[in-house]
């Protein structure tokens, strides 16, 4: 049914780019563990260096938020966690489907952590007649031909696939067709989906094989040091934002294979 990809500009239409939104997580989820510690401002620095993100692009993040703190005292933190979660769209709920309750289906109901950022499990879908009732965290699993139901009784618009790859495709049409806007993809498949559908795909193998490459690199470079040719690197955290500073990359909501290659990836 999908005619083509979603190719998203890099730039979002209320003017904050998606490099900028694609960091917004991780300043999230660094000034909520200074919330819980009840830490009332932090720094520019302090905060840069929690979220593992350089100082000056942090501030031109928060600029696009209207937020440029109070020289000498810092960022509100509990005003910077409501101003972020309300451009990220997280203080409201979001419920979710997760279709496919296999080992790794099973995991991501279980996972609390939805749940305490805003994403609601609504359903959990299978195609196996023999799951269907039984309970998974606490939700009893439904059989796909409930899908469509499902997706209009719950007013669902993201749904995570955990399908074998085979079933990924036809299982996203289903959603897509059902009223689906935002797919989060684990299974290791490219899937095809029509404009205005965004497409999120997880893949822990690749970051296993991009720091398998720095590992490569790393001894050799030390085996280099050892010569005498250059000195031996310095450890380095390899997140999304640092690899984005690199190449000068923008991250992208869409699944291309011109994105960059966080834990959840548009590659
Ligand atoms: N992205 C990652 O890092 C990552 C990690 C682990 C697994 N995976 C992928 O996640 C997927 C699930 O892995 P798993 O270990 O949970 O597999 P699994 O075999 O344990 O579970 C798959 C489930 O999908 C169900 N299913 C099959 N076809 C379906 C359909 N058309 N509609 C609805 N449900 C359907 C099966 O009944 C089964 O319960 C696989 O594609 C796997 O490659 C990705």
């Amino acid at each position: 049914m999908a005619t083509g990809r979603t190719h998203r500009p890099a730039t979002r239409s209320r003017g904050i780019p998606e490099a900028t939104v694609a960091r917004l997580p991780l300043y999230l989820r660094a000034l909520t563990a200074l919330s819980e510690r009840s830490v009332p401002t932090v720094s520019s620095e302090e905060l840069a260096a929690a979220a593992g993100v350089n100082s000056a692009k942090l501030r031109k993040d928060f600029s696009y938020l209207g937020s440029y703190g109070t020289r000498g005292v810092g960022y509100d933190v509990e005003y910077l966690v409501y101003q972020i979660s309300r451009e990220l769209g997280l203080t409201q709920d979001w419920p979710v489907v997760i279709v496919g309750i296999g080992n790794l289906g099973a995991a991501l109901a279980n996972y609390g952590g939805f749940a305490s950022r805003g994403f609601r499990v609504a359903a959990l879908i299978d195609a196996d007649p023999a799951m269907a009732g039984k309970p998974v965290a606490g939700i009893p699993v439904q059989h796909t031909d409930e899908l469509e139901k499902i997706i209009t009784d719950n007013g669902v618009s993201i749904g995570v696939i955990a399908t074998p790859a085979g079933a990924a495709q036809q299982v996203c049409d289903r959603l897509v067709a059902a009223g689906v806007t935002s797919i989060l993809n684990f299974a290791p498949t490219v899937l095809t989906v029509p404009d205005g559908v965004d497409v999120r795909k997880v893949d822990l193998s690749i970051e296993l094989q991009i720091l398998a490459f720095h590992e490569q690199r790393k001894a050799g470079e030390e085996a280099a040091a050892l010569d005498g040719a250059v000195p031996a690197p310095a450890g380095r955290d390899d997140s999304r934002t640092d690899r984005t500073e690199r190449t000068g990359r923008t991250g992208g909501t869409d699944q291309g294979p011109d994105g960059d290659v966080p834990a959840v990836m548009p590659a």
